[in-house]
């Protein structure tokens, strides 16, 4: 790996800039970035998570809108620098989460529903009976799950008095939190643009992976009528500009360039521009994607087939995608509900008093699991019990969670495409645990590697939306931004390896069919 800065290429903390906001699950924060991909200021805030039943998470989209002004504002103040100095600003977002408004207004009509909400579940069920999963699979790339937004906005117009009826009147718009956020930054009932990106568009069950257009059967099977619908635009291209409110007098007249879903976010930012790369992101859930070039891959191995990210009018570039719910917040559930722990990292410090899990296996299918299982009706389970494990071994069995996960996703992904993992690149909050990537690296038997920026969410929407205005010039400018901070090699041995994998697809066995019809 070359250490070597390109020529003309402007020292940290001179300018110009771009600016990236990462509208996020548990917080939204922007990031001013220079034109060497560091950053140079970041301001970050969370918002309050609802869970108004179990199974149920929402988000006040009102809330997340004031959050957005208020951390851009912060990140400009804290770089010190003005208007002039940012060339654009682009989007990157939790994906799925989902907000219906009203156009004339702006005024969210119902709290959002957030990706990892299961009240969807019996819906999706109907619509497998009633339409065919096959049908979802092959024209969006999607398993039929609660997971996506097309079930969830027919939920909110089945379920909220009157909604049907102001949607089908063109008085309601739909977005996923880039077309929420895109629309309020470009003016909001002001004129502002309804738009979304494809990756974001890929994750509703209701965009043709073929056409990269609305399908119009499948939207009407799933019961949404097309008038509340974004236009679907690339990645990487100025939707408008900032207007109005706030942000409009700090910011006025900036280009609003790129949009992404903070897992493609990654991908970019991790510059995986050929086909066969992949990263895999560590924060809340985890998601692991494989740029897998103008190959539509249907997988067989329950991954997600969806759009890497389009730049412009250039082709789309599709992934593959394995994702797992709950990772990091297994950490945080031991530190809040169970208290053994009393902040994430200390995690590592509990595991690293012990040598091994003590034979127990945890399966933390709180939201039943996804890929590649996509089973609604699991439930977590701690496996191999005995009175010889304590809370240390409990704590090696988390982080051994999230890299079994990553295991059976990387073995999914060597099936659909063909392509054997030789690194893997690794980013997200749960890559500071030198424990867990060790780990990681020991139950793929491949490299762990992370590069200097770990915010390469935030990055690949820098980078999306600086190609858009000509701040950077190709991928191959963004290419020569990636530098290697550190990496893990495998240091397990094979029998070890493949017995504990043994233990814990017996235990992942064990989660399913534990709730029963309709639970
Ligand atoms: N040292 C650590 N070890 C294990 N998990 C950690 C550690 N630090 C943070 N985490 C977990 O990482 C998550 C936060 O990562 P982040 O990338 O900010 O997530 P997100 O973008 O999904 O909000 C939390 O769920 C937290 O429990
Ligand atoms: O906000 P994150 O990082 O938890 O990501 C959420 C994913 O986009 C859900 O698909």
């Amino acid at each position: 790996m070359t250490d070597a800065r390109p020529a003309g290429i402007a020292s940290h903390g001179q300018g110009p800039f771009i600016a990236a906001i990462d509208q996020g699950t548990t917080s939204s924060r922007c990031i001013v970035f220079d034109r060497d991909g560091r950053i140079v200021s970041v301001d970050q805030k969370e918002h309050e998570q609802i869970f108004p039943r179990p199974g149920w998470v929402e988000h006040d989209a009102t809330e997340i809108w004031a959050n957005v002004q208020e951390v851009v504002a912060g990140a400009i103040r804290k770089a010190g620098i003005t208007r002039d100095d940012i060339k654009a600003i682009g989007i990157t977002n939790q994906r799925e989460t989902t907000v219906l408004w009203d156009r004339n207004t702006g005024e969210p009509v119902h709290n959002a529903i957030v990706w990892q909400d299961t009240r969807t579940d019996a819906l999706c069920k109907e619509l497998g009976r009633n339409v065919g999963q096959d049908r979802f699979r092959r024209e969006t790339g999607l398993p039929l799950a609660s997971y996506f937004a097309g079930p969830k906005v027919r939920w909110l117009l089945d379920n909220v008095e009157g909604l049907r009826e102001r949607a089908e009147a063109g008085d309601l718009l739909f977005g996923t939190m880039d077309t929420w956020v895109v629309w309020n930054l470009t003016g909001g009932p002001n004129g502002g643009r309804h738009v979304t990106d494809v990756t974001n568009a890929s994750r509703t069950l209701l965009m043709n992976l073929h056409t990269m257009e609305w399908d119009p059967r499948i939207c009407q099977s799933i019961g949404v009528p097309p008038q509340i619908l974004p236009e679907i635009r690339s990645s990487a291209e100025v939707y408008g500009e900032i207007r109005g409110g706030r942000l409009g007098e700090l910011l006025g007249g900036i280009p609003v360039a790129s949009a992404l879903g903070d897992q493609q976010a990654a991908l970019f930012g991790q510059t995986c521009f050929s086909e066969g790369e992949a990263k895999s992101t560590y924060g809340t859930g985890t998601f692991m994607v494989m740029n897998t070039g103008d190959r539509i891959i249907n997988s067989y191995s329950g991954l997600l087939t969806t759009v890497g990210y389009r730049i412009g009018d250039d082709k789309p570039v599709y992934a593959l995608e394995g994702s797992i719910a709950v990772t990091g917040s297994l950490v945080q559930w031991m530190r809040d509900q169970m208290g053994l722990i009393s902040t994430a990292a200390e995690i590592e410090t509990l595991a690293l008093s012990v040598e091994d899990n003590g034979g127990a296996y945890f399966v933390p299918a709180f939201s039943g699991l996804f890929a590649p299982y996509w089973r609604s009706d699991a439930r977590g389970v701690i496996a191999g019990l005995t009175r010889y494990v304590t809370k240390a071994h409990l704590a090696r069995a988390v982080l051994e969670a999230t890299a079994w996960q990553t295991r059976e996703i990387a073995d999914a992904m060597t099936k659909d495409s063909g392509v054997e993992l030789t690194a893997l690149k690794v980013d997200g909050g749960m890559t500071s645990n030198n424990l867990l990537m060790q780990t990681l690296a020991d139950f793929l038997d491949a490299p762990v590697v992370r590069p200097m920026v770990a915010e390469t969410t935030c990055l690949g929407a820098a980078y999306a939306a600086g190609l858009a205005v000509g701040f950077w010039n190709s991928t191959d400018d963004l290419r020569a931004n990636w530098r290697r901070a550190a990496e893990w090699t495998p240091r397990m041995d094979a029998e070890t390896r493949d017995r504990e994998y043994r233990n814990w697809l017996k235990a992942v066995e064990r989660t399913m069919g534990w709730l029963e019809n309709e639970e």
